[in-house]
Order: structure tokens, then C-alpha cells, then sequence
């Protein structure tokens, strides 16, 4: 029986439990999230906040439960239903057409509300202006940074109705300003009486623009806090269950004259023939840990994949521990000691379908412990190796049979450091790293990454959070439009001067600790 509605709520749930073979998701869940308010929701990985979500959403139906919109009872079966009732959703992984414009990937799907002429073009104009998102609908997406699209995602949503908004990670691919940006569009959105709710594993950002937050833990709500009133630390605990470890601190273990990798003009070119890196030449020594930030698409993404031999050079080599290994495939590159944390864990670091154990030995088919004699892969020891990285970082799972693609994301990429790791490679190529992991598990990660570096490992790191990148890195350097713009010295550079180099904002890397 539905119990007496509280006003005030744009949405309740009462009671939510989802089960999947072997693991309940979400296990009696209570949530109230009030109507005009900012609602947070933490949790550590694999504790059930997405796939909460995606029952709110439309796209999982819960096994027990009751989903109350403003009061009233609703079922959900498609995200349709969801939709209809007032629900929009925007994804981590942004779903635009980039050679469409604004206006086609908004009115795509919605032609039936204002056409896909003046009248639609009329109504975005007017989203975007009463919600402080400037916008114009004819520019190509493709042409816009990462923050617009985002923009363009959220006014999509709007442009179908919705009065609730559920955002999922919304800052992990944005920059200081761009976080700013966001955080004042969201705040625009509910003085006009608009209710979003987010997941996010920032947990300051989430003090700062939360009006509530829930903690999920192991699939239950345990604890519903006040932002005002509740530090970071506070908050991972609760997350956690217990006190979180100190994490170990930065010390210099560069081995000067141990050059791992040597890049010399490296040229890429793009699909239109344009250079998308161009020109670029780096050095990192053993004991080095040299960081790249840039905003995603300035070419870092192609520099890694020539790394890796998953793209051809225009120009330029590679030396990898004195060898030039332009010519030698992936697969070589890998045997040789070069382990891959790639940024599509789904599309490069994952067979989805396949169990943990068998993506245990992914990339790594012909290197012990998963050989054995020439040919045969051994099953044995792949899987006790999978079992011990499992507990040793923490992957949540029922077992190792499971398919990869039903872990939570952030256990997905545990599963793939502990794999990359587990061959005590000479160089890492890391590309965001603890993207989707909990605060817990991160600080465990750059545990690990900064004992290997200890031990020789040089690391290429790229990533979008500028702490990480800060924290972890011995050197630093800024990439724009697929060049070297210059270099910060991570022991001085803040969040904020970083992200103006990455935006190309002033000449703000001169004189700002430049390395050579
Ligand atoms: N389709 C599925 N099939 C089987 N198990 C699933 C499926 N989806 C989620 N799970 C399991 O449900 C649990 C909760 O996962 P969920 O993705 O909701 O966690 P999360 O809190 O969003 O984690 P993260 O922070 O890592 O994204 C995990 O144990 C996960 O393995």
C-alpha cells in the first residue's frame, strides 16, 4: 500500500531493491529528494548508485519497491515512461552527433514538440537564456569544448520537459572554470524550481553545490547529511564504513640517467589530414612520473594511442628503453614491458562479455603466469592471479566468473590496474587512471602507482583531475591544440592556473615554473 505522499518531494523512493544474479545492487533503499534542491549521492564503487539511477530512469526495473513523482505512484518500463513523467538524464559519456548542430542533436528524436525549424530553434534560444547556458543552435558540436556539450546535453533534456535531472559524474571531464560554469547552471536551474540530482565521487565539489546528500553503502542508504555541516573527510567515511588511510606522501625517485621513453617530433595526423599531435617531443626517466594536461581532445588521446601502436606516426620516433619501437606492433610493445590503462576501458581495456579471468589475461596472452609451455594458457594460475588482485585491490565482485561488463564502472577499472600492474611494467601509459573510482580505492591506486614508481616504473599520465595530476606527477606538462604549451612545476601549480593553460587563457604557463 502507498504510505501518505510528503509534499514538497519531487521524488521519492520507498523501499528499493534490486537484485542481479549473485548480488543485490540496491537493498531497501529510501531516498527523498526535494523539489528546487541540488541532491547528491556518494557512494564507493559497486555500492548501487547507478543502478538506482537507472531505475529512476526507466532503464532497470526495480524487484521490490515504489517510485513516487511528486507524490504520485509511477511504473517505469522504458526510459520513455520516465521522460514522460518529467525525467531527463544526462550520461557521463556525452551521446552527440559532432557533425550535427546544436539544434539538430536537440530536436533528433523530438521533432513532434517544435519542429526542427524557427519554432525549435526559437524554444532552445529560450532555454538556454532562462537557465544561463549560452548557446547558439547553429553552431556544429564538434566546434565545441567539453563544457558546451555538456550544456547541449542539459538543454536537451530540458528541451523534452524535464523538471527532474539526473547528471552522472558531470564534473569528471570538466575543468576548474568549467565545473564553475556548471555548478552556476545548476544553481539556475533550481531557483526556477528545477530538481537535479547527481552522482559524483568529488566529494568537495559536492559540499559546495549540494543542497542534500545521500550516502549509499554496500546497496543501502545509510545516511542522509547535511552539506553545510559535514566535511570531505566526514563524508568518505561514511562512504567507506571506516577511517580512510593516510595516503603516502611525494618523494623524488627520478633516476636521472635511466631513460624509459624518448619521443622525438612526433607527428599524428587526423582523419581530415591535419596534425593532431604536432611536433611532440618528451623524455621520462626511470622514477618519473610526467603528467600531461590538457581538455580532451587537444590530442593526448592520440599521442597515447601512438605509444601504443594503435595509430601511425606522420613523423617523429619513439625510443623505448633504447630501442625505437615504431615499427613493432601492440603486442610487442606490451611483451617489452610497456603496460596500457587505456581511457575506453569498455571499448580497449575490457571484453565485456568475457569473465574477469579471461580479461585477466587480455593483452598479456604469452607472458607468465598465464603461459605455460609454449602454447597453453594457463587457466590455473590466470585465475588464482585474478583472485589475488580481486582482494588485493579491493574489486567488488560475487566471484571471477562474473562477465566483466556486470561490474560496477569503477570496479571494472581496478580490475584492469591490478591486471597492468601485475607484470611490474617498465613504463605505464595511464590514461585517466581512477576515472569512476571512489575516493577509497584512488587513494589506494596512487599508493600503488607512486611504490612502483619507487621501483624504477616511468608513467605517462594523463587525466582530467587536476588533483591527480598535481599529486602524483614529477613533472608537468600542458598540451593545446596537439603542441607542448608549456610546463608547470606540480609542487607550486594550482588547480586554477592549470586549467587556464589547458583552456589556452593568457600566457599564463611563462614564468609560472616553467621546466625545460
Ligand atoms: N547488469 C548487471 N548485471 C549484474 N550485476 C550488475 C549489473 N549492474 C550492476 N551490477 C552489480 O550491482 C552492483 C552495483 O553496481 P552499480 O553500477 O550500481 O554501482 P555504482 O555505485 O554505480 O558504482 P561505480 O561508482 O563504480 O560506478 C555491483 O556489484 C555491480 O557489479
Amino acid at each position: 500500500m502507498t504510505k501518505q505522499a510528503e509534499s514538497g518531494l519531487a521524488v521519492e523512493l520507498i523501499g528499493i531493491t534490486k537484485r542481479f544474479p549473485g548480488v543485490v545492487a540496491n537493498k531497501d533503499i529510501f531516498l527523498k529528494v526535494r523539489t528546487g534542491t541540488v541532491h547528491a549521492i556518494v557512494g564507493e564503487n559497486g555500492a548501487g548508485k547507478s543502478t538506482l539511477m537507472k531505475t529512476l530512469y526507466g532503464m532497470q526495473r526495480p524487484d521490490e519497491g515504489e517510485i513516487l513523482i511528486d507524490g504520485q505512484p509511477v511504473k517505469f518500463t522504458t526510459p520513455l515512461d520516465a521522460i514522460k513523467a518529467g525525467i531527463g538524464m544526462v550520461h557521463q559519456h556525452f551521446m552527440l552527433a559532432d557533425n550535427l548542430t546544436v539544434l539538430e542533436n536537440i530536436v533528433l528524436g523530438a521533432e513532434n514538440l517544435h519542429g526542427i525549424g524557427t519554432a525549435a530553434k526559437k524554444k532552445i534560444r529560450e532555454i538556454s537564456s532562462s537557465y544561463g547556458m549560452d548557446l547558439d543552435p547553429d553552431s556544429l558540436v564538434e566546434e565545441l569544448g567539453v563544457g558546451d556539450r555538456q550544456r547541449v546535453e542539459i538543454v536537451k533534456v530540458l528541451y523534452r520537459g524535464a523538471k527532474i535531472i539526473i547528471l552522472d559524474e558531470p564534473t569528471a571531464v570538466l575543468v576548474p572554470q568549467e565545473v564553475d560554469e556548471l555548478f552556476d547552471n545548476l544553481r539556475e536551474l533550481k531557483s526556477e524550481g528545477l530538481t537535479v540530482i547527481f552522482i559524483s565521487h568529488k566529494l568537495d565539489e559536492v559540499l559546495s553545490v549540494a543542497d542534500d546528500v545521500t550516502v549509499i553503502r554496500r546497496g543501502t542508504t545509510v545516511a542522509a547529511v547535511d552539506p553545510k555541516v559535514t566535511t570531505a573527510k566526514q563524508l568518505a567515511e561514511l562512504m567507506v564504513g571506516n577511517e580512510l588511510p593516510e595516503p603516502t606522501t611525494r618523494g623524488n625517485t627520478i633516476q636521472p640517467d635511466v631513460v624509459v621513453l624518448n619521443i622525438a617530433g612526433m607527428t599524428v595526423n587526423g582523419a581530415g589530414g591535419r596534425p593532431t599531435v604536432n611536433d611532440v617531443s618528451l623524455k621520462i626517466r626511470a622514477g618519473e612520473i610526467l603528467g600531461i594536461a590538457g581538455v580532451e581532445g587537444n590530442g593526448q588521446a592520440e599521442l597515447v594511442e601512438a605509444i601504443m601502436g594503435l595509430r601511425l606516426l606522420e613523423s617523429g620516433s619513439i625510443d623505448f628503453d633504447g630501442d625505437n619501437i615504431v615499427e613493432w606492433s601492440t603486442r610487442r610493445r606490451r611483451e617489452a614491458g610497456i603496460g596500457y590503462i587505456p581511457e575506453d576501458r569498455h571499448r580497449h581495456g575490457l571484453l565485456l562479455d568475457s569473465p574477469l579471468w579471461e580479461n585477466r589475461i587480455l593483452g598479456h596472452q604469452t607472458q607468465k603466469p598465464n603461459i605455460k609451455g609454449n602454447f597453453f594458457i594457463d587457466v590455473v594460475d590466470a585465475k588464482a592471479d585474478t583472485k589475488r588482485i580481486v582482494a588485493e585491490e579491493d574489486v567488488r565482485t560475487p566471484s571471477i566468473d562474473v562477465t566483466a561488463g556486470s561490474l560496477s564502472g569503477g570496479n571494472q577499472q581496478k580490475l584492469i590496474i591490478g591486471r597492468e600492474m601485475a607484470h611490474s611494467p617498465k613504463l605505464l601509459i595511464a590514461a585517466h587512471p581512477t576515472r569512476g573510482v571512489d575516493v577509497g580505492a584512488q587513494s589506494a591506486i596512487w599508493d600503488n602507482l607512486r611504490s612502483a614508481r619507487a621501483a624504477g616504473m616511468a608513467m605517462l599520465l594523463i587525466s582530467a583531475d587536476l588533483d591527480e595530476l598535481i599529486g602524483l606527477s614529477d613533472t608537468l606538462l600542458v598540451i593545446l591544440r596537439g603542441a607542448i604549451a608549456g610546463g608547470f612545476d606540480p609542487s607550486t601549480v594550482t588547480p586554477e592556473d592549470l586549467g587556464g593553460a589547458m583552456t589556452g587563457a593568457g600566457e599564463k604557463t611563462s614564468g609560472a615554473g616553467e621546466k625545460k
